[in-house]
């Protein structure tokens, strides 16, 4: 089974306008919710692949009980962990620009972490767990790397898509897949990727640091993937960007879901580009068959 981690789920309050005026009082043209949350993103596009997952992360109050409503999917089995505080609600302005804020979430207490723990203990090594995005602010930042424990403690693997210290120290605990972006890398290496050199050079790192897979994706440029005895570019798909929230984790769900299917390196990365660019294209996650659609454009080098 996979199982998806999100420790802040959200619900994405998505609005549009023409132009937005700092200090001002600002008129939308139109709003949208979304269900949101990394893992809660590679659930949902995983179901739209038609692979079994199970979700798990913490819920509360009228927003979780909204997000629980709208993530109704017969490949998706909902194992949250309830909470007594709101679910966080994450506000995505879309006008000349995008700006986005992202909220700091509920507070954990002891009690909800220690039921959400239990979780783990049912893990077995057939089973893959996807830990993705940020802790709530009240959360002790080392709850990432309890969870490694316990996978471990179980034999069980894991994919993990998260940035700075949290993912350098997963590194050495052999990641199935890490995904970051540009930004993330740059970040991780403490370098500015200023060249296609230096871009191969710190993404090979992530492999020689214990990655068994890595994706850099490059939004509107691509992506690269880096494998134990290869690398691959993926050439960028031009179309007309909807909402590009969700776009990296579609590529983790495309990745793992076919990875774990076949083991064919090559086709997980094709399905992984065309979901990325497909949920790019499209307002919401992407639907099968916009997959399907992109898929069809995709192009893969060896370099
Ligand atoms: N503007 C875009 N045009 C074409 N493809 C895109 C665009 N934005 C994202 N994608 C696709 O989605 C993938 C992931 O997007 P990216 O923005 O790099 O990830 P993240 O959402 O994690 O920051 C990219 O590698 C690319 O395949
Ligand atoms: O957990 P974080 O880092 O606050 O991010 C949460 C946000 O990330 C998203 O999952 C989108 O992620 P990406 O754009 O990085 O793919 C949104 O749905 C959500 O609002």
């Amino acid at each position: 089974m996979i199982y998806t981690v999100t420790l802040n789920p959200s619900l994405d309050f998505i609005t549009r306008l023409e132009t937005l005026t700092l200090g001002e009082t600002n008129r939308a043209d139109s709003e949208t919710i979304f269900p949101g949350g990394k893992g809660i993103n590679v659930s949902r596009l995983l179901g739209q692949l038609a692979i079994d997952n199970t979700a798990w992360g913490f819920l509360g109050g009228f927003t979780g009980q909204h997000l629980q409503n709208t993530l109704r999917d017969t490949h998706l089995t909902q194992d949250f962990t309830q909470i007594a505080g709101n679910t966080r609600i994450n506000l995505k302005i879309k006008a000349t620009n995008e700006t986005e804020i992202n909220a700091t979430g509920p507070a954990i207490t002891a009690q909800e972490l220690a039921i959400f723990f239990q979780k783990f203990d049912c893990l077995t090594h057939d089973d893959v767990v996807v830990l993705s995005g940020s802790v709530p602010k009240r959360l002790d930042s080392h709850v990432y790397q309890q969870m490694l424990h316990k996978i471990q403690l179980c034999g069980a693997r894991f994919v993990i898509d998260t940035t700075g210290q949290q993912l350098k120290t997963a590194l050495a605990d052999r990641p199935l897949l890490v995904k970051p972006n540009r930004r993330e890398l740059a970040q991780l290496y403490d370098t500015d990727l200023a060249t296609q050199a230096d871009l191969l050079r710190w993404g090979r790192q992530l492999i020689v640091d214990g990655a068994q897979h890595a994706i850099v994706s490059l939004a509107g440029e691509g992506a690269l993937l880096f494998t134990q005895q290869t690398q691959y570019f993926a050439k960028p798909i031009k179309g007309q960007v909807q909402n590009s929230a969700g776009a990296g984790d579609s590529m983790i769900a495309g990745f793992i879901g076919t990875w774990l299917q076949s083991e064919d390196v090559l086709e997980s990365f094709k399905i992984a580009v065309a979901s990325g660019t497909a949920t790019a294209f499209s307002n919401d996650i992407a639907t099968k068959q916009k997959i399907e659609e992109i898929y069809q454009q995709v192009i893969i080098t060896t370099i």
